[in-house]
């Protein structure tokens, strides 16, 4: 599956993934309407509104990103009908010829990652038949409760080739209270790794990005790996490191727009090759009509308003690469 993710990066010209993360508050009054008259004011009425709020956006941009990076969070949040929506998210945009990258942050112990790890990305076996579940190209994961819990989601995606995004330096304001700890070099993350030739304290984010590397080393695809790593556009100068010690791993890239990372602090996470770093954006697009910016579109024309906003992403992202 990266390679697909990074011909399709080539051919849209846009290392962009478009986040599906969709609120009540961005969803406009003529959908929760036509919604709420079917299903009431209930988890049903919002798990249809945010369904139809997301294919008239995937219809306005699928043609112009090569993924897209639906929060589960998000539907979650409306309980079963939620779920439904979000799978109906995967199916429709799957269909439209995206990549999608499930951002569901799971990891837990061995026997439980497992389990995450086949619902999201693999099959399940019941009696004589194997299911697909959510079935997402891609998905995210957590790492920090060590290798046993990676190591489920990496042997499904080599079975089903497919991929992983795993979390080295988040983008959030509190990312540092753990994740920029300094710890001894030598950790043993794993008994393989357990003789890193380091010396000095590190950042933990830096030995969990080495040991990124490593898995993605292992798990090769034709130019890059299929296990992948998430940094925040909100730290470039961390991102400027990780990219040296991650060389081969696809970085997704969130904290553009909405959190403040803007074009410029995007530099530091490609390749000279001009790949190996794919960045997303949640509400700077599904909710372009709510910027004064965009306004101009108003509700109605929702779908309008978040091509162009992939648009001026697009352009801006260009105009920084270009310039370095
Ligand atoms: O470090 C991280 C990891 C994941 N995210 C997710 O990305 C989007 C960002 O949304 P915006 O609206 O573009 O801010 C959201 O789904 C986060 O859960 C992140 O922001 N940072």
């Amino acid at each position: 599956m990266i390679n697909q993710l990074i011909t399709k990066i080539k051919t849209t010209g846009a290392p962009i993934v478009v986040g599906l993360d969709p609120m009540l508050k961005f969803v406009p009054e003529h959908i929760k309407k036509n919604a709420f008259a079917e299903f009431g004011e209930s988890l049903e009425g919002a798990g249809e509104a945010i369904w139809q709020y997301n294919k008239e956006i995937v219809d306005y941009i699928y043609d112009m990103v090569p993924a897209v990076k639906p929060q589960i969070a998000m539907y979650e949040q409306f309980g079963i009908p939620g779920l439904l929506a979000f799978k109906k998210t995967v199916d429709y945009c799957k269909q439209k010829g995206l990549i999608v990258i499930g951002d569901i942050k799971r990891g837990d112990i061995g026997s439980t990652s497992e389990a995450y790890a086949v619902g999201h990305l693999g099959k399940v076996t019941v009696g004589n038949k194997s299911y697909y579940g959510f079935d997402e190209d891609f998905a995210t994961i957590n790492p920090y409760l060590g290798s046993d819990g990676v190591k489920p989601f990496i042997k499904v995606c080599k079975e089903e080739k497919k991929g992983l995004f795993i979390l080295v330096k988040t983008s959030n304001p509190s990312s540092g209270e753990f994740q920029d700890r300094l710890v001894k070099a030598q950790v043993p993350l794993d008994g393989q790794a357990a003789g890193l030739k380091t010396s000095g304290d590190r950042p933990l984010y830096e030995i969990v990005g080495e040991q990124v590397a490593k898995w993605g080393e292992e798990h090769m695809g034709d130019s890059y790996s299929y296990i992948g790593a998430v940094v925040g556009a909100t730290y470039p100068e961390m991102g400027m490191v990780l990219r040296k010690i991650m060389p081969k791993s696809y970085i997704l890239v969130p904290g553009y727009g909405a959190q403040g990372g803007t074009g410029k602090d995007l530099v530091p996470f490609f390749n000279e090759d001009g790949l190996g770093a794919i960045i997303n954006s949640s509400r700077g697009i599904i909710a372009a009509y709510q910027q004064e910016k965009y306004a101009s579109f108003g509700p109605e024309r929702f779908g309008e308003a978040s091509r162009a906003a992939v648009e001026d992403m697009k352009e801006d992202l260009a105009q920084a690469l270009n310039s370095r």
